[in-house]
């Protein structure tokens, strides 16, 4: 599970079959830092076993919480005897959603002090607009030495206006509201799939948060979170990852145990393209009849728009579609480094300025090694290797580790050649291959 190993793909198998959709992780995340919040016992069902998860579960015990999995995709955490307020650089560094622990160490303490935050590298992550919630609401906030310090005599609600639609913030100034005096307002507020999550969660443990998912939400502070039983939503990038690696080797997959609402931007450009996209209750078919599938022009949003977290497949995905596509990426600032490893496999793609790709369609992939050099670039190399010709090798694993459940398994399931090896001593020259 590091960056000693290596996946070793042999691409051209069309995927058929049917793939079941794992929990969110950037919902489970948020969750587990919001049960700090919580006198009482959280049972978390449908958490996926992913680095990230495991990862917070070691900072919220280094806290004094308690947490564990206690089945396969249920952790339980109790953080009543909680007391420690300090997460170092050390224990947060990997992890984006470690942000999150300002807002529920103020919430539940009055104080806290978190190292800035990691996550995958797409540019500069600022957290201005966290750290503005937070002093809406009474907090001083100080940055020193890589920690950001938030004190509070007491927590009064606010109106907090963003003036950038931020997932992290309004997941932080909720959890820093849901228990301050008060009615704390966050208007232009992210709307994505796991922010309404972590509100249903918070509601379920009793707080009081109205329009999760419109640009204005309300939270009503209350003086007690109380325990109880919560059930993750599938997680959206994952099922599109799955969508995309469906239609980019011409195959015919059922993507199960997902919300098809969550999806409806990219099933929308996926049916643009021409790649069939069927739409069931808790699933969506993906298969691909036609020739060629077509260009498309994609730019990514905040949600409802199309998803940051999927440009990267969706890119590979246009390097073999007709014609020249532009892709636009709005949310981060730098988020194509990958582009160079996808070109080593054959892929005509150009960067212009800092957020527009250029992809001429058509490109034959063929086989390389390669690095991820996120998550879900991580994810792009493999859709790549499996529509190339011949061997492709990914490395830094670490990073696909981050964020998708027995990723292997699952493909392999659904025909991928696909395994994991440790890393050659010489990376670089292909071993021979039988995979
Ligand atoms: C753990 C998690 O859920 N991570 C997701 C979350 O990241 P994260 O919560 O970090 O992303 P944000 O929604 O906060 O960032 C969106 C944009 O707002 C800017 N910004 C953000 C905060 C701030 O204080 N100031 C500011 O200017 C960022 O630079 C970026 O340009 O949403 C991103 C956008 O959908 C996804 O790519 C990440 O996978
Ligand atoms: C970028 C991601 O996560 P993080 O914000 O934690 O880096 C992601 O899930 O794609």
């Amino acid at each position: 599970m590091n960056n000693e190993e290596k996946m070793v793909i042999l691409g051209g198998v069309k995927l058929h079959g049917e793939v079941k959709i794992s929990g969110a992780k950037n919902s489970a995340v948020a969750i587990l830092v919001a049960s700090i919040l919580v006198k009482g016992k959280c049972v978390i069902e449908n958490v996926p076993h992913v680095s990230d998860i495991l990862d917070l579960i070691d900072i919220i015990n280094g806290l004094g919480g308690v947490a564990e999995f206690v089945g396969e995709d249920t952790v339980e955490v109790d953080c009543s005897d909680l007391t420690d307020y300090v997460a170092s650089y050390d224990s947060v560094r990997k992890i984006r959603a470690s942000s999150y622990l300002m807002g529920a160490l103020l919430g539940r303490l009055k104080k806290a002090s978190v190292a800035l935050p990691g996550g995958c590298d797409f540019g500069v992550r600022p957290i201005d607009q966290h750290i503005k919630g937070f002093e809406a609401l009474g907090a001083k906030v100080d940055i020193e030495y890589g920690m950001v310090n938030i004190t509070a005599d007491e927590l009064v609600g606010d109106t907090v206006y963003l003036d950038v639609v931020s997932v992290g913030a309004t997941i932080n100034i909720m959890l820093a509201a849901a228990l301050a005096d008060g009615i704390t307002v966050i208007d232009s507020a992210a709307k994505e799939p796991h922010v309404v999550d972590v509100a249903n969660f918070l509601n379920s443990m009793g707080a009081n948060i109205k329009g999760a998912g419109t640009d204005v939400i309300k939270i009503r502070g209350v003086k007690e979170l109380h325990g109880g039983t919560f059930s993750v939503i599938p997680d959206q990038i994952e099922a599109g990852t799955f969508m995309i690696a469906a239609a980019a080797t011409r195959g015919d997959v059922m993507v199960t145990n997902i919300i098809p609402k969550h999806m409806e931007s990219l099933s929308a450009k996926l049916e643009e393209m021409g790649v069939g996209v069927e739409e069931y209750d808790e699933a969506i078919r993906i298969y691909v009849d036609k020739p060629e599938l077509k260009r498309a022009n994609v730019k990514t949003q905040p949600y409802p728009g199309f998803p940051t977290d999927l440009q990267p497949q969706m890119l590979t995905l246009l390097t073999v579609a007709k014609g020249t596509s532009i892709m636009k990426e709005n949310v981060w600032d730098n988020r194509f480094k990958y582009i160079d490893e996808l070109n080593r496999m054959g892929a005509n793609v150009n960067v212009e300025g800092k957020d527009v790709a250029v992809v001429e369609g058509g490109s034959r992939l063929t086989g390389a090694p390669v690095c991820a050099t996120d998550l879900r670039a991580g994810a792009a190399m493999v859709i790549a290797a499996l529509i190339a010709d011949g061997v492709t090798e990914i490395y830094n694993l670490q990073y696909i580790d981050r964020g998708y459940e027995n990723l292997e398994e699952k493909l392999r399931a659904l025909g991928a050649q696909i395994t994991r090896r440790n890393v050659n001593p010489m990376p670089g020259v292909l071993s021979a291959v039988n995979v």
